[in-house]
């Protein structure tokens, strides 16, 4: 796994950017700067186990290197015999309108057998068809959206998903609390320092996605997914970052 050293040597000008550099080095980046990215990729296998249905569309909106992709798909076929029966038509979308992203992760599955057919598409999430859907993971990506367009694509998102379906949605979040957010901002600089990260290195980072990365707080996140018509519950939570898992309730 290649080093994040990024912002170690140079203070890179203008706004962060999923290019060459940073799907390079993105394992690293993003598992010494998001705590909870480790458990959400270690436990959605049981996601994937309980609620993948036979014949459907899985998406995976905003893969980055396909890390989910990768883990869904080749643990579909260990599920448990107590979960029912492994379904044997499930297709696998994983979308990314970064080029270099996508074709690493393109290059890396398809070293590896699967019965599962796999599509990557390099695009705009927003140009993507979401129909008969099981699964839907967007893991650290409507973050990067218009704030203004954000309930139309989850709107979207519900409407394509059938029912008994979920949507795992991952943000880092703010809180409404001024202080207390400004306590969790630290403690996550903290855990970055921790994993290695420099406070040079920290403050570029800051400065670099401060434009790009909009948050939202946590109860704006629930309530929305609720309007939309989502059963919501938080699965993962770790300083200011969060998974949710958003339900598309049976009728
Ligand atoms: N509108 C968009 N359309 C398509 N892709 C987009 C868009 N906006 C951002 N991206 C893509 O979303 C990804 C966000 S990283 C996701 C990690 C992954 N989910 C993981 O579980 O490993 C999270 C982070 O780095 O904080 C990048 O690859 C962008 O190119
Ligand atoms: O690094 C940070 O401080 C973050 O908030 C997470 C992150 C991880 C990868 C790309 C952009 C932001």
């Amino acid at each position: 796994m290649t080093k994040d050293n990024i912002y170690a040597d140079q203070d890179i000008p203008g706004d962060f950017q999923f290019n060459d550099v940073v799907a390079e080095v993105f394992p690293d980046m993003i598992q010494r700067s998001v705590p909870i990215y480790q458990a959400i990729l270690d436990n959605i296998q049981l996601l994937g186990h309980r609620y993948i249905q036979e014949q459907s569309n899985v998406y995976d909106l905003g893969c980055s290197l396909g890390a989910m992709t990768f883990a869904l798909r080749q643990s579909l076929p260990l599920k448990p015999e107590r979960l029912g029966a492994v379904p044997q038509k499930v297709n696998f979308y994983a979308v990314d309108n970064s080029a270099p992203m996508i074709q690493r992760a393109q290059l890396k599955l398809a070293g590896y057998q699967s019965n599962y057919p796999t599509t990557f598409v390099l695009d705009n999430i927003e140009n993507v068809q979401i129909t008969n859907a099981s699964m839907v993971i967007m893991n650290f990506v409507l973050q990067f959206f218009k704030p203004q367009d954000r309930y139309a694509q989850l709107e979207r998102i519900y409407a394509g998903l059938n029912p008994g379906g979920v949507l795992v949605l991952s943000e880092k979040f703010t809180n409404p609390n001024a202080y207390a957010e400004e306590q969790i901002k630290q403690l996550h600089w903290d855990f970055k320092a921790k994993n290695g990260y420099s406070q040079l290195e920290i403050e570029r980072k800051r400065n670099a996605i401060e434009n790009v990365m909009i948050l939202d707080s946590l109860p704006e996140h629930l309530a929305r997914l609720e309007q939309i018509g989502f059963e919501v519950v938080i699965w993962q939570l770790g300083f200011n970052f969060c998974s949710i898992l958003a339900f598309k309730p049976q009728k």
